[in-house]
């Protein structure tokens, strides 16, 4: 288990968003744009895909944490907040009634 969370990341990328320090790849990334930063977030995609099918799970762990990091710099880019994504996957959630049947299948 980690204390660490999607939400401090997202903290940290705006934090270094801001920055404007030239050692910063998040302060560069965000600085270049949509279309630099997607095209990122996509190369990311494909080498996730690849350590998943190799079945490198060291690999596809480092190339997760690269996905969900560019995932979030992207979502900065847009101007749209994390919580805009865990609130649709709570509605889908809420909709599908899976956390109803889970909570009474435990109590
Ligand atoms: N989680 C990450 C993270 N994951 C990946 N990367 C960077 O993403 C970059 C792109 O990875 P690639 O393997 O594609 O590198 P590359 O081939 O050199 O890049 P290109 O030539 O394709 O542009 C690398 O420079 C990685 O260091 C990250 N950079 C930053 N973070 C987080 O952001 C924080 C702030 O980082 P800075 O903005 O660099 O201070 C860090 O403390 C971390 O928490």
């Amino acid at each position: 288990m980690t204390g660490f969370s999607l939400n401090d990341l997202e903290r940290i990328v705006a934090e270094r968003a801001r920055s404007g320090d030239a050692d910063s790849w998040t302060a560069k990334l965000y600085a270049s744009g949509m279309e630099r930063a997607a095209k990122k977030l996509g190369e990311e995609a494909v080498e996730t895909v690849i350590a998943a099918v190799k079945g490198d799970a060291k690999e596809l762990v480092s190339e997760s944490a690269d996905l969900l990091y560019h995932l979030l710099v992207v979502l900065a880019v847009a101007g749209v907040p994390f919580s805009d994504v865990l609130k649709e996957l709570e509605r889908r959630t809420a909709q599908s009634g899976i956390a109803e049947k889970a909570s009474r299948s435990q109590g």
